[in-house]
């Protein structure tokens, strides 16, 4: 997947969505977590858009459980070749039962995928210091450093745009976004600031994390700002 540019996703558990997808997004954001046969989904997946696959844990706001399966699972999906990245949570891959998610990361880079490892943090946006140590982390083991943060304030959205910005320029691939209500404008204004992948769920109903744009309005908002 070419992160040159910037990415939207369309978030979804059904692959059956993306023709709805096709016109706004660049590609599909599989949330193979809540989907009830992501592996045969994928195998009957016949559409044009490039696929990011996603098994989100429980405990990082997702429906996997946190065992073996979710994370072969995800190498697995890898092997499809409509699958060009998988996202992956900093927190698996720095753990303490981390083989498995390094595992899985090297088994996706080996069929071509690339790789987005994620943070989210469902309470607050940490420090800028605290922010920046997580996504220099992040890449390390990743082609796109993700950062999903909670903003209570403006001053929070604008210390995340301030280091989109500044990572962007130091030449580091970064997707970040503030999710709720206060942030949410971040979705459509953070691309200006270098970040490059964001996710809508073609329905506003069917949102996969708070504060979520539809895909066809962050598409116009996200075109008419860049
Ligand atoms: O990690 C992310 C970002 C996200 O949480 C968001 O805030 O748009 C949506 C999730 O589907 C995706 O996996």
């Amino acid at each position: 997947m070419n992160f040159d540019d910037f990415v939207l996703a369309a978030s979804t558990a059904d692959l059956g969505e993306e023709p709805a997808a096709r016109d706004h997004a660049d590609a599909v954001e599989f949330r193979m977590d809540a989907a009830s046969d992501p592996l045969g989904a994928l195998d009957d997946y016949d559409g044009t858009l490039p696929i990011l696959a996603t098994n989100r844990v429980e405990w990082e706001g997702g429906e996997a459980p946190d065992d073996e399966d979710r994370l072969v699972e995800l190498a697995v999906a890898a092997e499809h070749p409509s699958v060009e990245a998988v996202d992956v949570e900093l927190a698996a891959v720095v753990g303490a039962r981390n083989d498995d998610a390094l595992w899985a990361v090297a088994h996706a880079r080996e069929h071509g995928a690339s790789v987005v490892v994620s943070i989210h943090d469902f309470e607050e946006t940490p420090s800028r210091a605290e922010c920046a140590r997580l996504l220099d982390q992040a890449h390390e083991f990743g082609d796109v450093a993700k950062l999903a943060v909670t903003a209570e304030s403006r001053e929070d959205v604008l210390r995340l745009l301030a280091l989109t910005n500044a990572q962007t320029a130091a030449g580091e691939r970064v997707a970040t976004m503030a999710m709720g209500a206060v942030g949410r404008h971040s979705r459509a204004v953070a691309p200006v600031y270098g970040s490059c992948l964001g996710y809508a769920p073609v329905a506003a109903e069917r949102a996969t994390a708070p504060g979520q744009y539809d895909l066809g309005t962050l598409r116009g908002l996200v075109d008419r700002l860049r």
